[in-house]
């Protein structure tokens, strides 16, 4: 029954399944290529707070090694074998350093005037005493708040909805990536477990019995699997619904309106009632007809389970119905619970200065555990664990890395810039993604690296002095300015202001401060600036002609909807391949909208799916303009808001709620640049129009 049932409990199919990766250790889980377009095969690691105080945690360098006292033939894995996943055992330190040469031996730069030789810094003398004492939490201080947290706009602090998960976190909804990840972790166990002449009979007869098991259970399901039909399976999912085995559970009913108002008079649900509703709508809505309540409506189901989401995991009720409808049922639980979870904590390496391989090598000298983080990128690693606070080492002050989210390194992969062109960073604070730019580039050709915030713009300039980019600009000014500020750009880089929805584990403040009118203005603006950023492509450059633009969200209003806007309104601009190799296709259809069908060469990046924050990349190539494409450069900035209100109206917005938003908006920009602003009992849209 167990093997049937768990069969029977429909997993939410991944919208491109792939083969299930192999599961890994928890906190050594990597976003690697693998297992980026299927399923995660376990739950993402949490931050690490203590590499010691589990057993199982498997720490590839343990203490660094001081100075004189090498251990000469002595493994750092503490079993001697190789663990399996891609690390070896290794004797000594003249060992450990051609491992780490090898493993990061796969297309570092190789410029050697490009990097400074750490042997220039006088590691020795460094204080190693954290190294003795136990690991410490990894400490961000100096920058993550600036680089990653900086990406998604601050919320106030107070407003805080107490969120039921915070007080057991639990997966709501058993998923196929649970089971086979179960599966691995056995088989891993079983391969940790040395074979030994001692054990070898004992474990080969438990192979056997387990295997003659299973093919008993295999001939019991063909024998059951004649007769069954839907309706068995009902009886079946019906009476597995306790999830402790237990076969007497009240058959699942769904509270009427009356009954929850009374539930919400009493204080709201227990945290045990709200999971097994949430579980139970989630069964209930993939097979409706067959599993509902007679009498019940599906919006009902629905409405349920979303308000269950929003008291559970904190949110508003309006957040959660937009993020929910972007994934079938069972996948939304599962990005609700992924934001419930750090991303794990990864570096980019600064090829100004070092190489990957050299820079791990002195990080794990450090005490600091990590891997590359996958094939898709070769400057990028990922730290499983340290015992040294890594936004504070000589090398992160001597500016060898910088403190990325492994997302924020694809919008410059795909702009892939090219040695001596002229590059536009229009929205770039605090340098993450300006800084590889940088370093693409090799320090030659130039980086105007812009940002509307003039404070944001301070540490954008002290990353750029750390990293020793000596090719980048620092200016201030709305990228709406541009190009009329300057044009002519090979590349541009647009990472939009956005709402931040896909780095809710690192700023769950979205949960609750974002509402249908901050949707609007954002996806109005970035409408704006993604025309300012296109005109300002040169579409004559002979290398490039190439504009990105990314978000740090997974709405379909500030994503999909601003590059079909974008699409429409230069004719001189299409979409082409990120050259991303992983990543899932764009919405060309949502909700009754449709997109350019080639929306689908843009790509989408979850929390649940590739345990990165959610992102979105775009590239267009910039064409020129045929004499009938010509429009004049500014005219949509001065565009009549009843136009661009229609515009969105098209891709669904409410262009009479926002009107006034964006009538006071249109008001302060003519207000700063010295026009004059009518009364505003008079500034109706003819007005706009008139002025216009
Ligand atoms: C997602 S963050 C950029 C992160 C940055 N690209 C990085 O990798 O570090 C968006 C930035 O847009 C800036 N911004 C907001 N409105 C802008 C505007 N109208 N013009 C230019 N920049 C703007 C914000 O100050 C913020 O720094």
């Amino acid at each position: 029954m167990g093997r049937r049932a768990k069969n029977k409990q429909s997993a939410p199919e991944p919208l491109d399944p792939k083969p299930t990766p192999s599961s890994k250790k928890l906190g050594k889980r990597k976003a690697d290529s693998d297992d980026l377009d299927g399923k995660q095969s376990q739950r993402p690691s949490k931050k690490v707070k203590d590499g010691q105080g589990n057993p199982k945690a498997k720490t590839k360098v343990t203490s660094k090694p001081t100075k004189g006292s090498k251990k000469k033939g002595k493994s750092i894995l503490s079993d001697g074998q190789d663990s399996g996943d891609g690390w070896e055992d290794i004797d000594d330190d003249v060992h450990l350093k051609a491992h780490v040469k090898s493993l990061f031996d796969d297309g570092d730069e190789e410029d050697p005037d490009a990097h400074l030789d750490l042997d220039e810094f006088d590691l020795d003398n460094v204080d190693d005493e954290p190294l003795r004492g136990q690991l410490q939490e990894f400490d961000f201080d100096t920058d993550e708040e600036e680089e990653e947290e900086d990406d998604s706009p601050k919320a106030p602090v107070g407003k805080r909805k107490k969120s039921k998960q915070a007080e057991r976190p639990l997966k709501i909804i058993p998923t196929a990536s649970d089971a086979s990840s179960s599966d691995s972790d056995a088989s891993d166990d079983d391969d940790e477990e040395r074979v030994t002449m001692v054990n070898m009979e004992a474990r080969s007869k438990a192979l056997d019995a387990h295997a003659a098991a299973e093919a008993e259970l295999d001939a019991e399901e063909l024998r059951g699997g004649a007769q069954e039909n839907e309706e068995d399976e009902d009886v079946d999912m019906d009476r597995e619904a306790d999830e402790e085995g237990n076969m007497d559970a009240e058959p699942f009913h769904l509270p009427t309106t009356a009954e929850r108002e009374e539930e919400k008079a009493r204080g709201g649900p227990d945290l045990q009632v709200v999971q097994r509703r949430m579980r139970e709508c989630v069964r209930v809505l993939e097979k409706f007809s067959k599993r509902a309540e007679k009498g019940r409506s599906r919006s009902e189901y629905t409405g349920q389970l979303m308000a269950d989401i929003a008291s559970y995991y904190g949110y508003n009720d309006f957040l959660v119905e937009k993020l929910f409808q972007l994934f079938p049922v069972a996948e939304a639980i599962e990005f609700f619970e992924a934001n419930e979870v750090s991303r794990p904590v990864t570096i980019r390496t600064n090829t100004l200065r070092t190489r990957r391989r050299d820079l791990a090598q002195a990080l794990v000298n450090r005490g600091v555990n990590l891997e590359p983080i996958g094939k898709w990128t070769n400057v990028g690693l990922q730290v499983f664990e340290s015992s040294v606070p890594i936004g504070a080492t000589p090398e992160y002050l001597a500016g060898h890395y910088m403190l990325q989210a492994a997302s924020s390194l694809l919008p410059v992969i795909a702009l892939s810039p090219q040695p001596n062109e002229r590059v536009l960073d229009m929205a770039s604070a605090p340098g993450g993604k300006t800084t590889h730019i940088a370093a693409l580039l090799q320090n030659t050709g130039v980086v105007f690296a812009n940002d509307a915030n003039k404070v944001r713009t301070k540490s954008l300039t002290a990353n750029v002095h750390r990293l020793g980019c000596k090719n980048v600009v620092v200016c201030s000014y709305d990228g709406r300015e541009f190009p009329k500020v300057m044009g002519g750009f090979d590349r541009v880089l647009l990472d939009a202001p956005c709402s931040g929805t896909g780095v809710i584990s690192k700023d769950s403040s979205v949960k609750l401060n974002k509402s249908d009118r901050d949707f609007t203005l954002l996806s109005h603006l970035q409408k704006q600036l993604i025309l300012c950023a296109i005109d300002s492509v040169s579409p004559e450059s002979k290398t490039g002609g190439y504009l990105v633009y990314s978000t740090c969200s997974v709405t379909v209003d500030e994503n999909e909807a601003v590059v079909d806007y974008a699409l429409r309104k230069r004719p001189n601009v299409k979409l082409v391949d990120t050259g991303l190799s992983f990543g899932r296709e764009g919405f060309t259809k949502y909700r009754g909208k449709t997109f350019n069908p080639s929306l689908n060469l843009t790509r989408r990046f979850y929390p649940h799916v590739h345990n990165m924050d959610g992102f979105f990349v775009s590239k267009f190539k910039v064409e020129k303009r045929t004499k009938a494409q010509s429009a004049p450069v500014d005219a949509e900035m001065q565009e009549p808001v009843d136009e661009a209100v229609d515009q969105e109206e098209s891709a669904g917005f409410d262009s009479e709620e926002d009107r006034p938003y964006l009538e006071d908006a249109k008001r302060r920009r003519m207000k700063a640049k010295g026009l004059r602003v009518p009364p505003r009992n008079k500034a109706g849209p003819g007005l706009i129009r008139a002025k216009a």
